[in-house]
């Protein structure tokens, strides 16, 4: 993939310059990611309007920014989104709903790809969640190594209370965050965390006021960073999510098979035929 670059004030730092690189690949637009010049991190934001649900051409644009920042020795990254109110609305529903089943195993292949590369990856991530943050959104800011959060938002999974049995692939990054206890009752009773809870029980680092004042505080903790070997760095994150990386990468084909049987069963359907319903016509009640 092809990369513009083009010099400008970004809005998260004020007039701090900083290399726009926009995906010229991506026809949709959905990511855009900015390096600073100063500190050689990238800021991933996700830009699907109006609430950045997961459809497949996010996730994949997400796995190929981060294979690209990989590639280009980024030292650091920030993944937040381009919206007020919303960091991810998680998976689009849609994709769910009366799928074509070989468009349903592409969306779940590409997920998986996806945790793979976040949870796994060589280089230092915060999230910096600005937003709500329900399921995927969930996944994707615990697939990162440190978030920081701004207050009267939720986080959280809350697959239990639509119906859903979250696959492993959406448990591990949740259970690597948090004491097991609370991350299985979290899980079964599908609780979503204000702000405020989440940092009670650890499922974020750090609130912020402002989204300038949270990218700050992703910097400084990519900073932490600046004086240690990145290979070793990388290595010892491995030996902390190698196993579950391993057991993905091994259980793929069943944990996609058992994703498509489990989504397109008719009582399913239904609870998701429902829950967009009920999401459609939320505000004119
Ligand atoms: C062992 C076998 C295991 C098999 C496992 C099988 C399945 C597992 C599934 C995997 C895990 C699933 C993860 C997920 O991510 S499911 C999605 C969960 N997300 C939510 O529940 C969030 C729902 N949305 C909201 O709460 C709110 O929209 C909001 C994110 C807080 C934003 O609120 P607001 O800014 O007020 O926006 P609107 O509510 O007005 O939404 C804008 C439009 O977007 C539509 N919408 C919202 N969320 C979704 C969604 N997730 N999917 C599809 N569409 C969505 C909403 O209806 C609005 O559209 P409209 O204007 O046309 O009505």
């Amino acid at each position: 993939m092809f990369f513009q670059i083009t010099k400008a004030a970004t809005p998260l730092t004020g007039c701090r310059r900083q290399l726009i690189l926009r995906s010229l690949s991506s026809s949709t637009n959905n990511i855009q990611i900015e390096v600073d010049n100063k500190t050689g991190f990238a800021t991933v934001s996700m830009n699907r309007p109006p609430v950045n649900l997961l459809n497949l051409e996010l996730i994949n644009s997400l796995t190929r920014s981060m294979k690209e920042m990989e590639q280009n020795k980024s030292r650091g990254i920030i993944l937040t989104s381009t919206s007020n109110s919303v960091f991810s609305g998680g998976l689009d529903i849609k994709e769910l709903y009366r799928p074509d089943v070989q468009r349903l195993r592409e969306f779940w292949t590409a997920f998986q790809d996806m945790w793979l590369a976040w949870y796994g990856s060589a280089v230092p991530t915060a999230a910096l969640i600005n937003g709500h943050s329900p399921a995927g959104g969930c996944v994707l800011a615990t697939c990162c190594e440190y978030r920081v959060m701004l207050p009267k938002f939720t986080i959280g999974l809350n697959e239990a209370k639509f119906g859903l049995v979250p696959p492993p692939v959406v448990r591990i990054s949740f259970k690597n965050v948090l004491p097991l206890r609370i991350a299985e009752l979290a899980l079964c009773q599908g609780k979503l965390f204000t702000s405020n809870d989440a940092l009670n029980i650890g499922l974020i680092d750090e609130l912020a006021k402002t989204k300038e004042e949270g990218y700050e505080k992703c910097v400084k903790f990519l900073q932490t960073f600046r004086k240690v070997d990145p290979v070793a760095r990388s290595l010892t994150k491995q030996q902390f999510r190698g196993k579950d990386l391993d057991d993905l990468r091994k259980g793929k084909q069943k944990d996609l098979n058992d994703f498509v049987e489990h989504v397109t069963q008719d009582d399913i359907q239904m609870r998701l035929g429902l829950y967009l319903e009920q999401l459609h016509n939320r505000k004119k009640k």
